[in-house]
């Protein structure tokens, strides 16, 4: 019999084979990998250009760097308008941080210089030295006091680029339409840290070329040093920095495939508080505890170090030993140039060729992990605005709605063979096929139908929200893509059963509804009075002030200690969140659909099941004062109780697996007995059942 556990843990280490693995790089498969495990871990490999010592990836990202050189320069202009000065001063100071070395390697030489210059005459030119001294001194603080400033403009500059970018990508997701939005494939991947993260990796990255140029040229024009010694410094660090391929710059895939290691992460997962309540009811402790240790036992030394350690350690041992033996060509340098002119040599020279030699090393090693990380940034820049170039996936219209100034209260809607597949359910069941009906302006429509049949589907496409593939759906005689998307939105009014309340106040949550009127606290309460919110904005203290669930930005760090109760007690109070129940939320949504029909350019309303919290007489009340609210404007309601609704109805549309079985009023579809009928009755009848007290809440009679 099959087993729905991986139970034997500890007896699955070894995994069955990957069918990955068949994946691996075949000679004309551009997106070919190769795999490789690395303790728990298994890593697919992509395909990189091949060249000696890493050489072509490095000439390949520059490459990509210069061809981004205009989306640079207008990402560089973007933060240069931010603020003008403070970015001139920023990466003026940056690049004065380049100089640093060079100017400590200046300032050091000319010391040990006169220090050895007084040891040979035997009397220390002590101006000569205070001079020095001095000068090291200024450089020192100097160099302290700058980088002060610059922590200082950074801290500002950063969040300064960051909210620029937010708003850039905030901007770019808001205009999203429905379907796009859902495309995972449309989604950024950029966020506005990545974008100061860009914009300090390049500054640094030219901070640290300028500080190698300015090293370079310095030291091979030293007495003590020259170029063949300078050449020959500069090769263990290219040597290293050319064969340093870490993993982080590879394209490539981890994942575990180790049933232990998993099982282990699960079970620790399942500590979560959200688990708890499951974990005591369901008397599972023993059984997790046991678990895991059978997953520790089995896992035994197999490593579960980060992937990229894993990696660097399985590397040969042949390239640190040739970049060791590399590094010591200066030193033989030195060893030659003392055999052949010993009366040069002092300890001071040997003490700058050393410092020289550290110093270039260092610098150059820093350069190829700058290098590294620059096509990233640059990377980072282009995916920040491809946010912008993704399309809406629906066409906005230009036709203005309404197209004239006519004294029609409601919308006339016509809907001719729509058929429509949900864009994620694509080539499968169709929510809508062949759908067909006609709602006069200011009629009221009863849409019911069983679960999944297509009612607030109907809805969603009568309000844009998605296009239908095929079919017509015109209001007012104009296909509904020729108008405006915005002025569609502004003539309708939709109350469904899945609004949120937006993290701001009581009060703001209600005046959304009416953008123009927002802070109009008169308005605002009527619509809550209607709404049936006006008890709830009372019970707050704070009335329509109260933000239910604030944004939180309070925390408390080294709180545990008695000392610290007081600072505990203000964290607990700060920002506290505060509950409503579902049908109070119905209400305060409610409400806002209330402030939105008041501002006056409603045509249509769409009322899709609002009230599946609230009581029977919240329910009738809402519904009553909805019709009256928006009397004259066409109205279409999607429910599930047959009741007074349907009694005021102009037309019940009643759907049957994404169709319309029929349409007509009660009195005729009830004649018809078909699907409504049948539904009807499946209610009546558990009323008709009852005793006599249910029977005050009986259905309508045909
Ligand atoms: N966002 C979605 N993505 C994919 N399929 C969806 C989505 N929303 C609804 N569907 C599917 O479309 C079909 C119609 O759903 P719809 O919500 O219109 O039904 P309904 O009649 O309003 O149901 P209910 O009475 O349960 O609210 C169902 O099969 C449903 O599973």
């Amino acid at each position: 019999m099959g087993s729905f556990t991986q139970n034997g843990a500890s007896d699955q280490v070894d995994e069955a084979q990957d069918p990955l693995d068949k994946h691996e790089a075949g000679d004309d498969d551009a997106d070919a990998y190769t795999v490789q495990d690395f303790g728990v871990w298994r890593v697919l490999l992509g395909r990189e250009p091949s060249a000696p010592f890493g050489l072509g990836v490095l000439l390949d990202k520059w490459g990509s760097v210069t061809a981004a050189y205009p989306l640079l320069l207008r990402f560089f202009l973007e933060i240069y308008t931010l603020d003008p000065h403070m970015v001139l001063l920023y990466m003026f100071l940056m690049l004065w941080e380049g100089t640093d070395s060079v100017l400590r390697l200046y300032v050091s030489s000319q010391l040990l210089k006169i220090i050895e210059k007084g040891l040979r005459e035997g009397r220390p030119d002590t101006r000569a030295v205070v001079q020095a001294v001095l000068a090291r001194i200024a450089f020192l603080t100097f160099s302290a006091v700058a980088h002060w400033i610059r922590g200082h403009l950074s801290a500002r500059l950063q969040s300064r680029v960051e909210r620029h970018f937010e708003d850039f990508l905030l901007r770019a997701e808001l205009r999203h339409d429905m379907p796009t939005f859902q495309d995972n494939a449309s989604k950024s991947q950029a966020s506005a840290s990545d974008a100061w993260g860009a914009f300090e990796g390049l500054c640094e990255a030219a901070q640290r070329l300028f500080g190698v140029a300015s090293q370079l040229v310095f030291i091979s024009q030293q007495e003590s040093g020259g170029p063949v010694f300078t050449l020959l410094a500069v090769v263990r660090p290219v040597l290293t920095g050319l064969t340093f391929r870490p993993l982080w710059m590879k394209p490539h895939v981890v994942h575990s495939e180790n049933v232990s290691y998993r099982r282990m992460r699960s079970v620790k997962a399942m500590a979560a508080a959200k688990y708890r309540g499951d974990i005591i009811l369901g008397n599972i402790v023993g059984w997790m505890s046991n678990e895991f240790r059978r997953a520790r036992d089995a896992l035994g030394n197999l490593s579960s170090k980060h992937v990229s350690y894993l990696y660097v350690l399985n590397r040969t041992p042949l390239l640190d030993i040739t970049n060791n033996w590399a590094g010591e060509l200066p030193t033989l340098y030195w060893l030659l140039h003392a055999m052949l002119h010993p009366e040069r040599f002092s300890v001071t020279s040997i003490a700058l060729l050393q410092q020289y030699a550290t110093s270039l090393n260092f610098a150059l090693q820093r350069i190829f992990f700058i290098t590294a990380l620059v096509s990233k940034r640059v990377a980072d820049v282009r995916i920040l605005y491809d946010a912008e170039h993704v399309r809406n996936q629906m066409v906005d219209g230009d036709t203005a709605y309404p197209r004239d100034a006519s004294d029609a209260k409601g919308m006339d809607i016509e809907i001719e063979d729509v058929s429509f597949a949900y864009p994620e359910t694509k080539a499968k069941d169709s929510a809508l096929h062949g759908v067909s009906l006609h709602i006069p302006a200011g009629a009221l429509a009863v849409v019911v139908g069983a679960n999944g049949s297509g009612k607030s589907t109907l809805i969603k496409l009568i309000a844009r929200m998605y296009d239908p593939d095929a079919g017509a759906l015109r209001l007012d005689g104009l296909p509904i893509a020729r108008y405006r998307l915005a002025d569609v939105r502004r003539a309708q009014a939709v109350l469904a059963q899945d609004h949120q309340l937006f993290p701001l106040t009581l009060g703001e949550n209600i005046g959304l509804g009416f953008l123009e009127h927002m802070d109009d606290a008169e308005m605002v309460l009527a619509a809550a009075a209607d709404g049936g919110a006006a008890a709830l904005l009372e019970k707050f203290a704070d009335g329509p002030r109260t933000e239910l669930a604030p944004v939180t930005t309070a925390y408390g760090v080294n709180l545990n200690d008695e000392k610290h109760k007081a600072l505990k007690g203000v964290l607990r109070k700060l920002e506290k969140t505060a509950e409503v129940s579902g049908g109070e939320k119905q209400r305060l949504v409610a409400a806002r659909t209330f402030m939105r029909i008041r501002s006056g350019n409603i045509k249509l309303l769409c009322v899709d099941e609002p009230s599946s919290a609230l009581d029977p007489q919240g329910e009738f009340d809402l519904f009553e004062r909805l019709r009256a609210t928006a009397e004259g404007k066409t109205m279409i309601f999607v429910t599930h109780r047959f009741g007074h609704l349907t009694k005021h109805a102009d037309v019940i549309i009643c759907m049957k697996e994404g169709q319309v079985a029929e349409s007509g009023t009660h009195k005729e579809l009830i004649a018809r007995s078909g699907e409504y009928a049948r539904l009807y009755n499946v209610q009546a009848r558990a009323f008709s059942e009852a005793g006599p007290a249910e029977q005050v809440a009986k259905p309508i009679s045909s």
